[in-house]
């Protein structure tokens, strides 16, 4: 008997396009959202964005509330779930970058009410996914989550983020290619669960940012159409598989173990970036395909080496040697790569000289 089921939560609204940070007030209408909405937000985004957003919803009656979170961490989700039973709110806008966005998908799960998500950056795949990023303890990866009810992604904010922010998402999007190749090896290997649409929307959705990188340029608010878009299907991906395995390989565990060695050096987008160039030339050795990952980075200026990370060699050695024990993911690292090894593939692919 065939008694195989599957649950896919995907966000009800996806918004994107020039200046629809005033269809916000419009979004919660159409969910029919009602009560009090509690803003999660973080520095910088608050300038840029939130406190705009929070007067729309001042002038339509909704009475919002604004937290403001300085890092991705447990204390943080704790005030947020303080401040939304304090203030008595019906739902969460998260605000913001991954940091943000990943607050209030959290805090969302622990309160059981929705969130919306309403990114100020291109930098990330969270913006739909059904993951949040906290770390805990010594972890550093996604957790299953809440994910939003709707996405608002106002192009003309994001084209006027730094440009670093949109050439780490399309990193975290290019990345997708080498996580596709240790999930079907992890298929093949250790018989993993495995979507062949959620692969194949991935890689699709790598595929599609790389032929339109010559459109990727500073300024341009089309190039925060395409990776937007390209941020929005690989979140999709995810949730269809109901784990982050379409976008999140050995590159991943290389950015998760950079994050504890070398908090804050760089963007996750960056990090990932530079390991799936060496993730790829494992799997595909000198004549592999590392090459046109790399050169697919270094298209839309995201760093493609170590320096450019601002991280030192050794710490790249000691992120590649030890990244396989940070989660129970079988990948192309296999128990471990030693240092030799190590060494070999950072040297080979120029990410360290
Ligand atoms: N849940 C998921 O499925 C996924 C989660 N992630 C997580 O997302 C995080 C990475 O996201 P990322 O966006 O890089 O991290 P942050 O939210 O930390 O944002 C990076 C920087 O950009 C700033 N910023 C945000 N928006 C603007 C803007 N419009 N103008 C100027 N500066 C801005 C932030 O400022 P400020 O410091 O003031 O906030 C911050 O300094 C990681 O924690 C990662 O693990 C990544 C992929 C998938
Ligand atoms: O960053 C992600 C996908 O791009 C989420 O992956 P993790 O589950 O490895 O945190
Ligand atoms: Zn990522």
């Amino acid at each position: 008997m065939f008694e195989k089921s599957k649950w896919i939560r995907l966000p009800r609204n996806v918004v994107v396009g020039h200046g629809v940070r005033s269809a916000v007030v419009d979004t919660v209408d159409d969910l029919h959202l009602q009560g009090r909405p509690l803003f999660v937000t973080s520095p910088t985004p608050r300038n840029v964005v939130t406190d705009s957003v929070a007067s729309d919803f001042e002038a339509a009656g909704m009475d919002p509330v604004t937290v403001t979170v300085e890092s991705a961490t447990f204390d943080s989700v704790e005030t947020v779930i303080e401040t939304a039973e304090r203030e008595d709110v019906s739902y969460l806008v998260g605000v913001g970058g991954g940091k943000a966005i990943d607050i209030a998908k959290m805090a969302s799960e622990h309160l059981g009410i929705g969130f919306l998500s309403v990114p100020t950056a291109a930098s990330h795949d969270g913006i739909v996914s059904n993951r949040g990023s906290v770390p805990d303890g010594n972890t550093r990866h996604s957790v299953a989550a809440e994910p939003p009810l709707g996405v608002v992604a106002d192009t003309e904010i994001l084209a006027d983020a730094p440009w670093e922010l949109t050439t780490a998402g399309c990193a975290d999007i290019i990345s997708n290619y080498t996580a596709v190749m240790d999930w079907r090896l992890a298929r093949r290997l250790k018989d993993v669960e495995y979507s062949e649409y959620a692969a194949a929307l991935s890689e699709m959705t790598a595929e599609i940012l790389v032929d339109n990188a010559d459109l990727v340029r500073p300024g341009l608010e089309e190039s925060a159409w395409i990776v937007t878009k390209a941020l929005v299907s690989s979140g999709v991906a995810m949730s269809i598989a109901g784990s982050s395995r379409p976008a999140s390989g050995a590159e991943h565990l290389f950015s998760h173990q950079l994050d504890r060695l070398a908090p804050d050096a760089a963007l996750h987008g960056h990090q990932v970036g530079v390991g799936s160039i060496m993730t790829a030339y494992l799997h595909g050795g000198e004549r592999g395909f590392w090459r046109d990952i790399r050169d697919a980075l270094s298209s839309i200026d995201a760093p493609t080496t170590a320096a450019e990370l601002g991280i030192d060699d050794d710490t790249v050695i000691e992120a590649l040697t030890s990244c396989h024990e940070i989660r129970d993911r079988y990948t192309i690292l296999g128990d471990g790569m030693n240092e030799h090894a190590a060494r070999e593939v950072a040297t080979k692919t120029g990410v360290i000289g």
